[in-house]
């Protein structure tokens, strides 16, 4: 796993109500196992905490070890810099503890002073994975002075040996790393402890995804994404004003691309509107839609625009040509069904419900939620692209992972709403999210303004209400 992932799944976990609290007692609590499972009892061990969480592991394991060993705490640092609540709660606890012997050094002078002989084991908890450059004093003269005894003691880490990634770093005998080993780690020995993350947290999509989703926005002004929503028919206007009024509030701006004949009863101006002639996309229409797209970032084809021959014809030409990450949905699948093919090479994610997932790969999704999420990714990988099997689980898969999000409410069976559902999975791709993530969290984000609008009318809604709670999810998953 990556660090990007620890990120994420520390917010998925609390979401899921397993705190802060309960992770670094499972963590100190972890690595006072993996010591005595190594070293045994009865012994004599100092353990350096900083100010940070890496610290607070530390509060905890000494608690732990202090059981059955002696016990030596060096907070190195001003206690009054400790700052979440939970390595707070863990400081405050040690402090009432008569067992367990504290020393509070501030001074690097003194703290190059120390005697260390004596200790059998050494536990660094200075820094973790919130380091920033090379350590400061006094956790510098910390380091050094643990690693004078180097050999002598036996050094453990808790997560990182303090100072890496820079070369100013305890030399361990072995880190204890945390549940998933980081893959960017190295250079170190390490152990690994579970500390109860629940395994949902490899597939279950989450607001921690989300919000690193919506970083991209904001980063840099104007560049807030771009994207165009090709629509609508003769028989419907609706779907394709959903879809992109759903994604109006997440980019900078959307361009809407309908039959004249139905662009008519359009009236909003927020959207670009883009008219093309008569009743329904043709072949003809191909080359301007394909200019409109070299402007934007990305692309919705499929929301209400039907299936005339001559509307399939215009799909599979303009799929051919386009160059745009693509949310291809709707009646637009229907079209691809008939010629997988012209998905090759293409940057796109495919929004089937199990209906049109049939229609397009011969199979209906059926069995246990890893029996569907096995197909989808089978399928996924096949087509080369990324799959969001619509339903009450919705399942996602580029055909390496998969990701499942269980938002949404019977309320949303409501007309509409997959067509909201593709405006904001082509609004995450305008951004610059790679199509797993813009598709799972889309549906995660669609699933949360429908339980939204669920908690404020019932569950008789429309799609629209739906569309009109974006901007309050963002603000809702931006604040978790
Ligand atoms: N979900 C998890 O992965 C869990 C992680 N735990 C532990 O938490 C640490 C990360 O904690 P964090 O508070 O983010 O950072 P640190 O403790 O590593 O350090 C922050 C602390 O240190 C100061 N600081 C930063 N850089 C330097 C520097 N170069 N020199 C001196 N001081 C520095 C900064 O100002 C802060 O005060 C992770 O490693 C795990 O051990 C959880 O407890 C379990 C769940
Ligand atoms: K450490």
């Amino acid at each position: 796993m990556r660090i990007e992932d620890v990120y994420i799944w520390d917010i998925n976990a609390k979401w899921l109500g397993v705190s802060p609290f309960q992770l670094m007692e499972n963590a100190g609590a972890g690595v006072a196992k993996i010591i005595e499972e190594k070293f045994g009892k009865g012994l004599k061990i100092a353990v350096f905490s900083g100010t940070g969480n890496n610290g607070g592991d530390g509060f905890v394991t000494a608690r732990h070890l202090s059981f059955d060993n002696d016990v030596t705490l060096f907070m190195i640092g001003d206690e009054t810099k400790i700052r979440s609540d939970e390595a707070k709660h863990n400081w405050e606890i040690l402090k009432k503890l008569d067992f367990v012997k504290i020393k509070v050094l501030k001074d690097s002078s003194y703290i190059k002073s120390l005697d260390l002989s004596g200790f059998d084991v050494i536990v660094d908890a200075l820094l973790g994975a919130g380091t920033k450059g090379e350590p400061r004093e006094p956790i510098r003269s910390a380091i050094e002075k643990i690693n004078e005894y180097a050999g002598k003691a036996k050094i453990v880490s808790v997560d990182l040996p303090s100072g890496y990634p820079s070369n100013v770093r305890v030399k361990c005998d072995f880190a204890v790393t945390f549940q998933w080993d980081k893959e960017e780690y190295e250079g170190f020995e390490r152990v690994i402890a579970k500390i109860g993350y629940p395994k949902e947290l490899y597939h279950l999509v989450g607001p921690g995804d989300a919000k690193f989703a919506l970083k991209k926005k904001g980063e840099h002004k104007g560049q807030n994404g771009k994207l165009l929503v090709i629509g609508g028919s003769e028989d419907y206007f609706g779907a394709p004003y959903l879809a992109a009024k759903a994604a109006s509030y997440l980019v900078d701006l959307v361009y809407l691309a309908m039959p004249e004949y139905s662009a008519r009863r359009i009236n909003d101006p927020n959207l670009i509107l883009r008219p093309f002639d008569g009743k329904n996309f043709r072949k003809e229409d191909v080359e301007d839609i394909l200019t409109l797209a070299e402007g934007v970032d990305a692309v919705v084809i499929g929301p209400g625009i039907g299936t005339k021959p001559e509307t399939k014809e215009f799909i599979l030409e303009f799929l051919r040509w386009c160059e745009k990450p693509v949310v291809i949905d709707a009646d637009a699948l229907k079209a691809v069904a008939e010629d997988l093919d012209v998905l090759k090479g293409k940057k796109f994610v495919l929004t089937p419900h199990a209906g049109e997932f049939r229609i397009l790969f011969g199979e209906k999704p059926e069995g246990s939620l890893e029996e569907k999420a096995k197909l989808v990714m089978e399928k996924a990988n096949a087509v080369g692209g990324t799959i969001l099997l619509k339903g009450v689980y919705d399942i996602t898969s580029d055909g390496k992972i998969w990701k499942y999000n269980k938002t949404g409410n019977r309320g949303m069976t409501t007309g509409g709403t997959g067509d909201v559902l593709a405006g904001i999975v082509g609004a995450l791709l305008a951004l610059g999210n790679e199509p797993l993530r813009a598709a799972s969290v889309g549906a995660f984000l669609n699933g949360i303004a429908g339980n939204m609008v669920k908690d404020e009318m019932g569950e008789n809604f429309t799609a629209l209400d739906v569309a009109k709670k974006v901007p309050f999810v963002i603000k809702r998953v931006l604040e978790f």
